[in-house]
């Protein structure tokens, strides 16, 4: 069975304290979401893209789309407020016939084909999963600057995307969080708000969000080594 991927695209990039959408800041001379079509594109497992964007970025995402080589559809889906908005539209414009969907942030840019194979592949055995690394730091929890716990760090992982779904879980859930106002950074959380099991798969140490100045840079050292 294809499968359906979509792309949270819609943010503002507050974090990178720039004028525009952080997905249009050039990483060597292509935009941040350009590497990230592109790994996708090459990735074999997927057949259908949904890029969930403000109405003010589609010029330019458009631009983006017609320089990309590819026969597979993307399609421009309107984001939300949020994340979780964005994503939650991308649900309601699946393609009807697709089970599960992989969500993968515009802004994981380095992220290889192989790992959404490997995501894909996982999807098709269990009804939810993240890709994650384990965390290599020991983690404080702190009441205001004083540590009240060192959790055991073998059960730490750094959450990533792609995160994977059956796509009717995935929408009850965005549902339930709708009408009792639940708010989340990814959607593992609202699985695990409904009680349904996510899995881990290995994700990658170099699929990094870009959020700050500091990514671009690290971002392109590790796109300028793989070359
Ligand atoms: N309303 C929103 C907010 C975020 N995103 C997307 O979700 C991903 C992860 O979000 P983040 O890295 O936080 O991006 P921004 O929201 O753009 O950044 P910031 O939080 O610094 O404003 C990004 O690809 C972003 O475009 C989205 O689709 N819709
Ligand atoms: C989904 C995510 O990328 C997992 O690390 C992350 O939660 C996105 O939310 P953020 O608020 O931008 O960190």
């Amino acid at each position: 069975m294809a499968c359906h991927l979509l792309i949270p695209a819609a943010g503002s990039g507050k974090r990178m304290g720039g004028d525009r959408n952080k997905l249009l800041i050039p990483l060597l001379e292509k935009p941040i979401l350009q590497w990230t079509l592109e790994a996708a594109i090459a990735s074999e497992a997927i057949a259908w893209i949904g890029v969930m964007a403000q109405p003010h970025d589609y010029p330019e995402f458009q631009k983006i789309f017609n320089r990309l080589h590819t026969t597979k559809p993307i399609r421009l889906i309107q984001g939300g407020a949020t994340r979780q908005a964005s994503v939650f539209n991308g649900l309601k414009a699946l393609p009807t016939e697709g089970e599960r969907v992989l969500i993968h942030d515009g802004a994981r840019c380095l992220a290889t084909p192989e790992l959404f194979d490997r995501c894909d592949a996982s999807l098709q055995t269990m009804p939810g999963f993240i890709a994650a690394v384990p965390v290599k730091d020991t983690i404080k929890i702190v009441n205001g600057k004083t540590i009240v716990d060192t959790p055991d760090r073998d059960r730490l992982w750094a959450a990533q995307t792609p995160q994977g779904f059956q796509v009717d879980l995935l929408k009850n859930a965005h549902l339930k969080a709708m009408e009792l106002g639940w708010e989340v950074t990814d959607d593992a959380a609202l699985f695990e708000k409904v009680g349904l099991p996510v899995q881990i798969v290995m994700g990658e140490e170099t699929n990094l969000k870009v959020t700050t100045p500091q990514d671009l840079a690290i971002a392109e050292f590790i796109l300028k080594s793989r070359s």
